[in-house]
């Protein structure tokens, strides 16, 4: 899988289908599977460490995760998270950073936010590193946003993230992740940009669409701490290993859904 072959899938109508992925087995079951990214997510801070936020996970985890991924999927696109602390206070910190992902075999890394990130991208890509961004619900701003909850619903917050859109595809982004936005400013987005918008409570019309792992076989039940009775499977997820009964099989279904436009239904849009 390169970007070229990914912009001619969007040019075609045809979806792009990613996961998260955190290990050697998953990464071969993907990639065998058809998914068509693989996203070595900070999520792993929640599903792999049981943590409550992704607030605490390292460069270390991260590099960790990516080279068993990268064992596991050798022919498949990997996209890293940067963790928290990792890229935003200098960018030379940063570039030695995302280096550090690429040699661990990650293809593009990925940081959250917009506007105040913009030149952290343009340092990377000027460097020769591929960056994938993150807009609207921005997982390692938690606590600024106050809780986990949709982004861009004023239109001020929208036109906000329409700008940062447009300014990170300006400044050279190959794609980007759209993590719980309404779904008509997802489509408006992929629409007017470059880039490739990957959707994730994002409504249909994104490019294409990325899920944790966990959550497409309904095996998280929220963090450690908490009873899982407790805990409420957010809007944007849905169970594929509800209707088969096996791990293969549930990831084939995904893929189908994602490529035939039957996931995400508007019932898991907002
Ligand atoms: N298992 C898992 N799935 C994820 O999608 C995910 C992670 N972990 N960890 C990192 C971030 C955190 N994310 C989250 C976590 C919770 C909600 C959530 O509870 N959403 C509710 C409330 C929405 C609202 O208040 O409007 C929802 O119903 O969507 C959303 C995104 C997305 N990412
Ligand atoms: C949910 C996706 C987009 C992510 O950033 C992660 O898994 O950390
Ligand atoms: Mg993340």
């Amino acid at each position: 899988m390169t970007l070229p072959k990914l912009h001619e899938m969007a040019a075609s109508g045809e979806k792009i289908a990613m996961l998260t992925c955190y290990d050697a087995t998953f990464a071969k079951l993907m990639a065998d599977a058809g998914v068509d990214i693989l996203l070595v997510g900070d999520s792993l801070g929640m599903v792999l460490q049981g943590a409550e936020n992704t607030l605490n996970v390292s460069m270390h985890h991260m590099t960790y995760h990516t080279k068993s991924v990268a064992a596991g999927a050798p022919d498949t696109l990997i996209i890293a998270d940067m963790p928290v602390g990792s890229y935003e206070h200098d960018n030379e910190a940063a570039y030695k950073n995302a280096e550090w992902l690429i040699r661990s075999g990650a293809h593009m890394v990925k940081f959250e936010g917009g506007g105040e990130r913009v030149e952290t991208a343009r340092y990377l890509i000027e460097r020769g590193i591929p960056v994938c961004a993150h807009l609207g619900f921005t997982p390692q701003s938690v606590n600024q946003l106050g809780g986990y909850k949709i982004q861009g619903k004023t239109e001020e917050s929208a036109h906000q993230i329409m700008q940062d859109a447009i300014d990170m595809s300006n400044a050279g982004v190959s794609m980007m992740v759209l993590e719980m936005v309404p779904a008509a400013l997802a489509k408006q987005i992929t629409d007017n940009i470059k880039a490739l918008t990957i959707g994730i409570g994002a409504g249909v019309d994104c490019d294409g669409q990325v899920l944790v792992i966990h959550d497409v076989l309904g095996i998280y039940n929220g963090p450690a701490s908490k009873p899982a009775s407790e805990f409420k499977a957010p809007r944007f997820v849905k169970n594929f290993l509800a209707d088969t009964n096996s791990v293969q099989q549930a990831v084939g279904n995904y893929v189908q859904a994602v490529k035939d436009k039957s996931f995400p239904a508007p019932e898991h849009s907002y």
